[in-house]
Parts: C-alpha cells; sequence; structure tokens
C-alpha cells in the first residue's frame, strides 16, 4: 500500500520475484472509468474505488485458497479500504511503502505511467490514512533501497510477533 510513486509496482513484484509467487499490480484491475477518470485529472472517490478493491479482495481470497500466496500492488489509502479487502482475505498483510511528499513526487516525475498524472498525488496524500495499531501491517520507509526494503519486509514477515 502507499500513494502513487511509492515504489508499489517496483519493490512488489522484486518481493513477489524473491519469493517465488505471482504478481498482480491493482493498477492493472481499475475499470476503465477510473482509468479515464484519473487520466483526466480527477482522483477517485471512495464509490469508484469500491468495486475496484472488491476485485482485488476477490482476487487474493481466491488465490489463497487455491495454495497460492501472492504480492499485490494496491494504494489501499484508506482504513475502510483495507477492512473491505480483509473482510474477504483475512490473512493479508500491509506493508505501508511510506514516505514524504517531496521525495515521492520527485520519483513520479522521473516515471512514465500509463494514465496517471503527478497532479493527483497531493490528493492521494490528502486521503492517506497510515495503518492503525490493530492492523495486520507495518510501515517501511522508502528512502531505503528497492533491496533493502525486500530485505526488510521478509525479515518482518518471518516474525509474525512484529507484524501482528
Ligand atoms: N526505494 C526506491 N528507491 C529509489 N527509487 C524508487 C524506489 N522505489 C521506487 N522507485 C522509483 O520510483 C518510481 C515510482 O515507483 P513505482 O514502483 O512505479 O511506484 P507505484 O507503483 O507505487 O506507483 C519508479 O521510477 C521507480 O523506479
Ligand atoms: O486509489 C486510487 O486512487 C488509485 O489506485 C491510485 O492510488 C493509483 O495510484 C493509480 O492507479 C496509479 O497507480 P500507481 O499507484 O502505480 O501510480
Amino acid at each position: 500500500m502507499g500513494v502513487s510513486g511509492s515504489g508499489k509496482s517496483t519493490t512488489g513484484s522484486k518481493l513477489a520475484g524473491e519469493f517465488g509467487v505471482e504478481f498482480i499490480d491493482g493498477d492493472d484491475l481499475h475499470p476503465a472509468a477510473n482509468r479515464e477518470k484519473m487520466a483526466a485529472g480527477v482522483p477517485l472517490d471512495d464509490e469508484d474505488r469500491a468495486p475496484w478493491l472488491d476485485t482485488i479482495a476477490r482476487r487474493i481470497a481466491d488465490e489463497l485458497a487455491a495454495g497460492h500466496p501472492i504480492v499485490v500492488a494496491c494504494s489501499a489509502l484508506k482504513r475502510t479500504y483495507r477492512d473491505r479487502i480483509a473482510a474477504l482475505a483475512p490473512t493479508t498483510v500491509f506493508v505501508h511503502l511510506d514516505g514524504g511528499s517531496d521525495l515521492i513526487a520527485e520519483r513520479q516525475r522521473g516515471r512514465v505511467h500509463e494514465y496517471m498524472p503527478t497532479s493527483l498525488l497531493a490528493s492521494q496524500f490528502d486521503v492517506l490514512e497510515p495503518l492503525e495499531p490493530d492492523e495486520h501491517g507495518f510501515r517501511v520507509d522508502v528512502r531505503r533501497t528497492p533491496a533493502e526494503i525486500v530485505d526488510e519486509v521478509r525479515r518482518r514477515l518471518a516474525s509474525p510477533v512484529e507484524h501482528g
């Protein structure tokens, strides 16, 4: 989880590669209307995101039911969004790629995205709700390299007491 440009695709795909599991990018599961809205510079609202979150939650639940752990990139900006995912896939561990707006804006500007304009980053920080103590997950600092972040995530996933 994390705002656009926080490194979900980069670190998520690397983590999945190291685990030897599938990586799913939530970007690819947005309905066309959501993509068009973002491309037009308009932030998504709760109603836009609800069916997308359900698609992601169902996909996680289906994969887990088939015995396939997966890594998913999904902004999951609000507590209610994460609860929606956890309701269908309760063993989901949320890893918040957390960082300041200046650094993330700089990284976002340095990449090309199919539909996401950099102008929407501020709206994402506005709605971002960090993990709360009773959520299943932890934060990592995006000032570190992708390799360091992946190592940290692996270490913490191997220590259940640290991410309860
Ligand atoms: N930890 C990191 N250190 C340096 N650059 C990073 C890091 N994580 C991601 N990046 C770069 O930042 C940009 C945004 O990352 P990306 O994975 O596309 O973010 P997201 O999927 O969250 O939108 C990319 O150009 C990526 O190469
Ligand atoms: O909930 C949302 O508003 C979107 O999911 C958004 O968070 C996401 O950032 C875009 O789809 C762009 O994708 P990147 O996060 O990969 O830039």
